[in-house]
């Protein structure tokens, strides 16, 4: 691992018990019954975890990043769109018009896109009113084919999550305090079930899911790519290890920007089946950094429940979304947002009845 990897790594510490258990026993006492706002208060009791204070502030300044990248496996047909819409998508990110930015000007959050290997010729610039910024960490121009091989070197991985840990960081120095992923990258669906299928050990019939919408011949295709490829990997591989074999450089963008929130003690909201699969992977580097993650929706993708259950991670939204870019995510914004209001705002029930006397 080098030294930025590591050194975040090692920065990740749990979230802190003691406000967790303070945020229970203030939930415990507000003008209500006891549980009854479900999980908006388990949800406040994490974010006290995670600000290591109760009650947490109120985020206010969310920030989502896509990440951006092509696949190599596109050779093998497992999706009906071509590649170049990755990087027709970035334009209209930029221009304002895709469904993250309508989504995340509804949550009052920034956009901000990052080439992690798109193949198309992408420039870093500021954002037309209302739209994303681009900014480039391009590690190479999409990965090589996972059917047939490593979909990425080591090195290109290791390279790829420090990218996104900076991003998390650029963010946070900018006074985000509320992290939310995306994604874009045609063909990702498949290196998602990939992943999915290695770090879960579950069947890739299981896990493998109609992405953009395919028939059941190219389902049945996409699902013996999937199987192959996990079938390569060893029982004792690590994350980097897994990661670099069947995923995508969106993939490692993402996992590298929920490690760099959890050093920073800041939550980060995830979205759908893609950023399901990064979260595992940021599980195996540092098992503590899932204390950090929110899940935002449960998307369509059959993989995506298999790896909230092994992230141990409850969807806060289910509206069969299965489009990506961060748009579940953004939409559970405001809920994140009640979470911690409740605990700052809420009457306590003994005002009350003292109130009521
Ligand atoms: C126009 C368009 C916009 C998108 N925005 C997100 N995705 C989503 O769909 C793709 C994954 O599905 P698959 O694995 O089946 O290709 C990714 O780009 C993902 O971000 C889009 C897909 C399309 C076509
Ligand atoms: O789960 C998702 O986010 C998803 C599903 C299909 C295509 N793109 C993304």
């Amino acid at each position: 691992m080098s030294e930025v990897l590591s050194s975040t790594v090692a920065s990740i510490q749990p979230i802190d018990a003691e406000a967790v258990a303070a945020a229970e026993a203030a939930q415990a006492g507000l003008a209500k019954p006891a549980g009854a706002l479900g999980v908006l208060e388990s949800l406040s009791a994490q974010l006290a975890g995670i600000a290591r204070t109760c009650p947490p502030a109120v985020p206010a300044k969310p920030a989502v990043g896509v990440f951006a990248g092509d696949h190599g496996v596109l050779a093998q047909g497992v999706t009906p769109w071509p590649s170049d819409i990755t990087f027709v998508m970035c334009n209209v990110f930029q221009q304002g018009g895709a469904a993250i930015n309508v989504l995340a000007r509804a949550a009052g959050a920034s956009v901000t896109v990052v080439d992690m290997g798109v193949a198309g010729p992408f420039a870093e610039g500021p954002g037309a009113e209302g739209g994303a910024e681009l900014v480039s960490k391009k590690v190479r121009p999409g990965t090589a084919d996972l059917a047939k091989g490593p979909a990425l070197t080591r090195d290109e991985a290791i390279q790829a999550l420090e990218a996104g840990i900076e991003v998390a960081n650029t963010l946070i120095d900018g006074g985000a305090d509320l992290l939310i992923t995306g994604d874009m990258g045609i063909g990702n669906t498949t290196p998602s079930a990939a992943l999915i299928a290695a770090l879960t050990g579950t069947a890739a019939d299981v896990v493998t899911g109609r992405g953009t919408g395919i028939d059941d011949e190219m389902l049945a295709h996409k699902t013996s790519i999937v199987a192959d490829a996990v079938a390569r990997i060893s029982a004792d591989a690590d994350g980097v290890e897994v990661l670099a074999e069947v995923g995508g450089l969106e993939h490692a963008g993402i996992a590298g920007f929920v490690l760099g929130a959890a050093a920073r003690g800041i939550p980060v909201i995830l979205d759908g089946v893609i950023a399901g699969s990064a979260a595992l992977v940021a599980q195996k580097i540092a098992p503590a950094s899932v204390g950090y993650c929110i899940a935002g929706h449960r998307s369509f993708e059959p993989g995506h429940r298999i790896a909230l259950e092994q992230l141990g991670l409850r969807p806060l939204l289910e509206l069969d979304l299965r489009l990506g870019e961060g748009t579940g995510a953004a939409l559970s914004v405001p809920i994140v947002q009640a979470a911690a209001r409740i605990l700052t705002e809420m009457a306590t029930l003994a005002s009350v009845m003292a109130g009521g006397q």
